[in-house]
């Protein structure tokens, strides 16, 4: 979603400034088949535009002949008025090596609505983290299928969507969901969103529903993931950020983390513990995801992290 000037300064939707500078930043991301000279040629078609590399990072499955992937964050003067020219170099370097890409400016701010259950904490570390800039992103709305969580979101100025979910009702509510959803947002992040979407659902936003589940995947998928952790007496606890797909809790694994629990410890205990690493786990991922920094490889990710 491209940033707009509000009397001189950038801003995205919701109104949030965009900081100077990256006005004329974009990052690329490239995947293909490895090859020689692959790096030389891509910077080098930048520097004809005298672009600026400010940030890069390759990986390569195999030490020869595997597939490739790069993330150049890159600045250049006037970006908008030389993207036509420089996209038409990058196709003919891309075609050339048979390589896919994305160019994506950074003031183009990723669109993103949040679905929330009844727990709150995953809520409240993205709003936390959004008002505090951490994201450069805009949060388009909340969508929850419970209604206590509306006056806390609308006092940020941020719409609250609530509706209900039964078994019986689950399709039309959906449907009122993605007829909020399509062509309004660019990604969704379930923050403890405790409903599991229909592969219909899935489909609209492929690789672009971040989900946090409660528990270090792929142990104890499902709904209750601490309830069997204490029952199979762990000794680790953990949260996953993934991409959801149809298939519960299977998604291509975003970011991870863990924290030791002991026999002394009861569920309750266990939930308070595993929410603290939710927050961060859910952040990280969200924060990754908007920087461009997350490329699905199969059911797996290659994080570009910083
Ligand atoms: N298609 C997908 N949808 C969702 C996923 C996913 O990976 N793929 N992750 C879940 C989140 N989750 C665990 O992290 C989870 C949430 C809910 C359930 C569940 O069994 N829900 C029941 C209803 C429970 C209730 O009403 O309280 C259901 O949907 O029938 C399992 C796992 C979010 N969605």
């Amino acid at each position: 979603m491209m940033s707009t000037a509000v009397s001189g300064k950038l801003c995205s939707a919701n109104g949030k400034s965009i900081p100077d500078g990256i006005a004329d930043t974009a990052r690329l991301i490239v995947s293909g088949i490895d090859r020689p000279r692959i790096v030389s040629n891509i910077t080098g078609c930048l520097s004809q535009f005298g672009a600026n590399i400010i940030e890069s990072q390759q990986f390569s499955t195999e030490a020869h002949g595997g597939l490739f992937f790069l993330r150049i964050e890159f600045h250049v003067s006037c970006l908008r008025m030389i993207l036509p020219e420089l996209e038409l170099a990058l196709t003919y370097h891309a075609n050339a090596y048979g390589l896919s890409w994305r160019l994506v400016p950074v003031a183009d701010v990723k669109r993103m609505a949040i679905m929330v259950s009844r727990e709150e904490h995953a809520l409240n570390e993205l709003l936390m983290r959004w008002r505090s800039g951490d994201f450069l992103a805009d949060i388009s709305m909340v969508i929850s299928n419970h209604p206590h969580h509306g006056k806390a979101v609308e006092s940020l100025g941020i719409p609250y969507h609530y509706i209900p979910v039964t078994p019986d009702t689950k399709s039309a509510a959906e449907d009122k969901q993605l007829e909020l959803l399509s062509g309004n947002v660019d990604f969704v992040v379930l923050a403890r969103y405790m409903q599991i979407l229909s592969p219909r659902f899935v489909e609209r936003f492929p690789y672009r529903i971040i989900n946090i589940h409660h528990g270090l995947l792929p142990a104890f998928a499902g709904a209750n993931p601490y309830r069997a952790a204490k029952e199979r007496g762990v000794k680790l606890i953990g949260a996953t950020a993934h991409y959801v797909t149809s298939e519960l809790d299977a998604g291509p694994i975003i970011e991870q983390d863990v924290t030791r629990v002991d026999h002394r410890h009861g569920v309750a205990e266990l939930r308070r513990r595993g929410s603290h690493l939710e927050r961060s786990v859910l952040a990280t991922a969200v924060s990754w995801h908007v920087q461009d920094r997350v490329i699905v490889h199969g059911n797996s990710t290659i994080t570009f992290t910083n």
